[in-house]
């Protein structure tokens, strides 16, 4: 078995690009489970465009990369309702911020006959300016509910996922990271780092 001190050694850094605490204390936990990555964020003001999920995180990677001069990961959370055709979706941050979530949420969602929403987060990574970024998508399904447990994260407290009965807000942050839209992203990128012959860093 490996020692501490072999792990701490083996360990390589990755710059996370994003300006949102909660995710970066998300990744951090989650990537420090197991695996021996060191993540130093970086807070950059990039556009995010318009489009699919997909094109929003190419386009957020690839400048982020630019921006930065080498490799980094970027992370894009889209929050979407079946009964919308999978809107708010990237674009949940500005109806978050418009409408509230504890109740403008939940009103969107009156008179349509399902509140099924999935959460999913992209990670993208770039192997540096000019490289075409890759991307590790997780999917958590689940419910729009009344609001329930604290407030501090984004959606957390209206989001119910399948299977459970707390919200993502009610449940501990290990129950969450192990079942999180997050943590299947990661779970994924990590796998790919694995693969990865760098020396130092990613
Ligand atoms: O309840 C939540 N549980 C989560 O697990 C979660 N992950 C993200 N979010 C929120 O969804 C929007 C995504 O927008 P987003 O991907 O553009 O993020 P951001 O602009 O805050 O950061 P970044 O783009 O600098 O990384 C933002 O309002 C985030 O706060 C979450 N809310
Ligand atoms: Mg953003």
């Amino acid at each position: 078995m490996a020692t501490s001190s072999a792990i701490a050694m083996a360990s390589k850094r990755l710059t996370f690009v994003t300006g949102n605490h909660n995710k970066l204390k998300e990744t951090k936990y989650i990537l420090s489970q197991g695996t021996p990555i060191e993540i130093d964020s970086q807070d950059l003001d990039i556009p995010e465009l318009q489009g699919t999920t997909q094109e929003v995180a190419i386009a957020k990677c690839r400048r982020a990369a630019e921006l930065l001069g080498k490799s980094c990961i970027t992370e894009d959370t889209a929050l979407c309702f079946v009964a919308y055709n999978g809107l708010p979706g990237p674009y949940i941050k500005h109806f978050l911020k418009t409408l509230g979530h504890e109740v403008g949420l939940n009103n969107m969602l009156v008179g349509f006959p399902t509140k099924d929403a999935y959460a999913l987060c992209t990670f993208a990574y770039s192997a540096g300016p000019g490289t075409e970024p890759i991307l590790f998508e997780g999917r958590t399904d689940g419910t729009i509910v009344p609001a329930r447990g604290p407030g501090d994260f984004g959606w957390d407290s209206v989001f119910q996922p399948k299977g459970f009965d707390q919200t993502y807000a009610e449940m501990t942050k290990e129950q969450k990271n192990i079942i999180s839209h997050r943590y299947r992203a990661l779970d994924k990128l990590r796998v790919y780092l694995a693969t990865l012959d760098t020396e130092n860093s990613f």
